[in-house]
């Protein structure tokens, strides 16, 4: 667990050995305190040079132990004093990572050199806590104030050539880094002595005061105002901010007190849990497998090295520097010659000039790639159609793949000579900036492009999460029933800036009505023209407000019948100053508008309260969760959440939808479920779902736990 070797005749080389990021669990904790003794006390050792195992210096605290009330063994604060109190020289070398506690152990040794590729950071924010094991205490005392504050509440990782500038690190080197330590350990060059043996406290950063800032009061008070803006209610980063203030206000050992007393605040909460929770369910979808039993770990990825992207639209254009971004040559082909002109400007703008982009207004350009995104409007018809092309000019074995966001996938295949090479790669917009890719496989979908397509989600830095078809897949089909009841919530007396603000003071970035205006409404009207549900496919004589037997809001469709599309028009639930303005502001002419729809339809407006918006919009959107786990469409709730966190901003911090149900408790949001129900029972997406029923029944297990009670209940049906 630390390996413990003396070389070069008086340095004792430690190396934390705990694969695959050599996180500080139990056992390396105590293997470092016994090393650290060790070097301590061997006369033979003048120095000590600190590394990790295969090229990782380390990880941080191993995350999976936070459960624990208690951690058992030696406590890292313990074994960073003991550190930094060594009257030996100790250097980091610092290969690869080193992150949280990989970091504050780096910062409780003298000196750190680091490999040219190195990376430092705090990301502990991420995980609903701050660097709580002295970190805190000692970054600022070396990089400053500024600096410390916004590595820990950024949480990013810094780049070795930054971490120079910044003083984080003493040097950064391209050879091997274990070597130049140890050479550093023993001797400077030239002039000036020996570092073994030389007085050390300078380099003791708790003996270190802060460095001074001028205005500190003015400062910290600015910076926690914008921490309370985009925290969005996360408590993480407001307590960087307190831990922060402590190490340039308090002496060393005081700052320590604080960091303990506010750790402690953070360290069980709902919050830390939701947010550690997350960091586990993004790496879950790596471990996909489909109903036939095919999985991650038995199938291979065909190599991809060229792609086609059809349609430069507003996805296109980012899903083409996404892919060029991965390496991947790309032909971008577009019908449209104003499109094709200005997608061109926006790519190269978008690459700076780099990525290897061809541009085409002929589909014949695709004969060769490997692998083609179609990203045309979403029209069944236009995407059949396209696909039997692509199948007809493609080279055999190039895989097929539609952006689609609704559209059934079979559909698609079986339009092409082999619809075992056709798959969803189902984007979020803006493509090369959201982290979310769905990967949809249809029922001949093959094992091999599903690996394909997972694979060149990896490459392209995507949380990629595999799904089955269905209409929405699993994100836009748990949407449907959340937009819904935003819409119905208005038609009953609420307005959009209400349920905004309830979601937003939730921690979504932006309430629904705000993120429709941005997504464009003609989307949605789109989708319902396609499904029948308005426009010229509306069977006659139909009521305004039912359709199939059920409740629905036509007030979506009126908005675009108005023109009023959201942001690119200039004006949908808001009022934004020009057409593609960003600011939204209350629209008097809605509140009318609204006003006399709800006269027409003999609708009396009653009070909303934000509860209500909060139960009605997020238990429908779970509800429908839960039926996508009872349809096998999502393997896991993990991967429902990762989902919602990666592509609908879902607050980290509430750990996604299903986890958020679980945190609530099942049996409150199946209460919730029935009495909203009750109150409207011309809305099936308000009924409770047999499976959450079921779970409930069986005394609400933990949400690791589901699936066994999803597979009972899968084979009932
Ligand atoms: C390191 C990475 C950047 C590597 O990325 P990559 O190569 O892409 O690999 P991954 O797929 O991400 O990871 C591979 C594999 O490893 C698992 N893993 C990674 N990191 C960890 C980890 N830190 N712990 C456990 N497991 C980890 C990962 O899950 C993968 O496995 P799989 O899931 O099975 O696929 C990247 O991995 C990364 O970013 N890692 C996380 C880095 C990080 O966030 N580090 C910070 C950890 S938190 C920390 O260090 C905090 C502290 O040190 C301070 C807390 C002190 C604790 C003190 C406890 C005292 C509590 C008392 C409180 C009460 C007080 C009172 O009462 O008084
Ligand atoms: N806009 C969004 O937020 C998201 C959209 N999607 C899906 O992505 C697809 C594209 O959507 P958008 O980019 O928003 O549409 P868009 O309307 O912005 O772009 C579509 C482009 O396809 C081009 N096109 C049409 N027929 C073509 C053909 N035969 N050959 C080549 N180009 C052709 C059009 O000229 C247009 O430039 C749709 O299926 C949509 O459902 C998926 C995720 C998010």
């Amino acid at each position: 667990m630390a390996q413990y070797r003396v070389v070069s005749g008086s340095v004792a080389l430690i190396t934390i050995q705990n694969p695959p990021v050599n996180a500080l669990r139990a056992a390396v904790r105590e293997g470092l305190f016994n090393t650290i003794k060790r070097a301590s006390s061997d006369p033979q050792v003048r120095s000590v040079v600190l590394s990790g195992h295969n090229g990782t210096f380390c990880g941080g605290a191993d995350i999976k132990e936070f459960g624990n009330v208690s951690l058992p063994g030696p406590h890292l604060v313990e074994i960073f004093q003991l550190m930094e109190d060594l009257v030996k020289p100790v250097v980091a070398a610092i290969e690869g990572f080193a992150l949280g506690g990989g970091l504050e152990l780096a910062l409780a040794c003298h000196y750190r050199i680091g490999h040219s590729k190195a990376k430092v950071g705090f990301p502990e924010v991420n995980l609903g806590l701050f660097p709580g094991a002295g970190g805190s205490q000692r970054l600022p005392r070396l990089v400053g104030v500024p600096a410390a504050l916004d590595i820990i509440i950024t949480g990013r990782h810094v780049a070795a050539g930054e971490a120079l500038k910044l003083g984080l690190l003493d040097r950064v080197i391209d050879q091997n880094t274990v070597d130049a330590a140890v050479t550093f350990s023993k001797i400077q060059k030239c002039t000036s002595p020996p570092i073994s043996g030389k007085p050390l406290d300078n380099h003791r950063l708790g003996n270190r005061p802060c460095p001074p800032l001028e205005n500190m009061d003015a400062f910290f008070e600015e910076a926690m105002k914008r921490v309370h803006s985009r925290a969005r209610g996360a408590v993480a980063p407001i307590t960087c901010v307190q831990a922060v203030r402590g190490a340039a206000t308090l002496p060393f050992h005081k700052g320590m007190e604080l960091e303990k007393m506010l750790l402690g605040t953070l360290f069980n909460s709902a919050q830390a849990q939701a947010s550690q929770y997350c960091f586990f369910a993004e790496r879950a979808g790596a471990r996909w497998s489909m109903p036939s039993g095919a999985r991650w770990d038995t199938c291979k990825a065909k190599p991809i090295s060229t792609a086609a992207v059809i349609g430069l639209g507003t996805m296109g254009r980012g899903i083409t520097v996404a892919l060029a971004r991965a390496g991947l040559s790309v032909v971008a082909v577009e019908t449209q010659e104003h499109q094709l002109a200005e997608a061109q400007r926006a790519v190269s703008r978008m690459l700076k000039g780099g990525g290897r982009v061809s541009y085409s207004p002929d589909l014949q350009a695709a004969a060769e790639v490997d692998l083609v995104v179609e990203a045309v409007f979403e029209d069944m018809a236009i995407k059949e159609k396209i696909f039997k092309q692509l199948s007809e000019v493609c080279k055999p074995g190039t895989l097929l793949t539609t952006n689609t966001s609704t559209l059934d996938i079979d559909r698609l295949a079986s339009c092409t000579r082999d619809p075992q090479l056709v798959v969803g790669m189902h984007f979020f917009a803006p493509a090369h900036i959201m982290r979310l890719l769905e990967v949809v496989y249809g029922p001949r979908s093959s094992p091999e492009a599903v690996a394909t397509a997972m694979q060149l989600g990896k490459r392209m830095g995507k949380v990629s999460v595999a799904v089955g078809n269905c209409t929405g897949f699993v994100g836009n089909r748990m949407l449907k029933p959340y937009l819904e009841q935003a819409n119905f919530l208005l038609e009953e007396g609420a307005t959009p800036e209400l349920v905004d603000a309830a979601l937003e003071e939730f921690g979504f970035p932006m309430g629904v009505f705000k993120m429709s205006d941005l997504s464009g409404l003609d989307v949605g009207w789109r989708v319902r023209k396609e499904e029948g549900l308005t426009g010229p496919g509306v069977t006659a004589g139909q009521p305004m407000r039912i359709r199939h037997g059920r409740r629905y809001s036509p007030l979506g469709d009126l908005m675009c019948e108005e023109g009023r599309y959201g942001q690119k028009t200039g004006s949908g639930w808001y009022l934004y100053d020009k057409p593609g303005g960003r600011v939204a502001r209350s629209d008097p002419w809605l509140r009318n508008f609204l006003e006399q729809y709800r006269a027409r339809h003999g609708l009396v407006a009653r009070r909303i309260s934000q509860q209500e918006v909060l139960e009605r919009c997020l238990y429908a959107l779970i509800n429908e969760g839960f039926r996508v786990l009872e349809d096998g469409i999502a393997a896991s709730p993990q991967n429902i959440d990762a989902i919602y966190v990666f592509g609908y901003s879902w607050p980290k911090h509430r750990g996604g939808p299903m986890f958020y149900a679980s945190q609530v408790g099942l049996a409150r949001v199946l209460e919730g479920l029935n009495h909203y129900h009750q109150a409207h029972p011309d809305v099936p997406h308000l009924e409770p779902c047999s499976l959450l029923r079921r779970l409930v029944a069986s005394g609400s297990p933990p949400i690791n736990k589901w699936s066994e009670v999803v597979k009972g209940h899968r084979s009932q049906l």
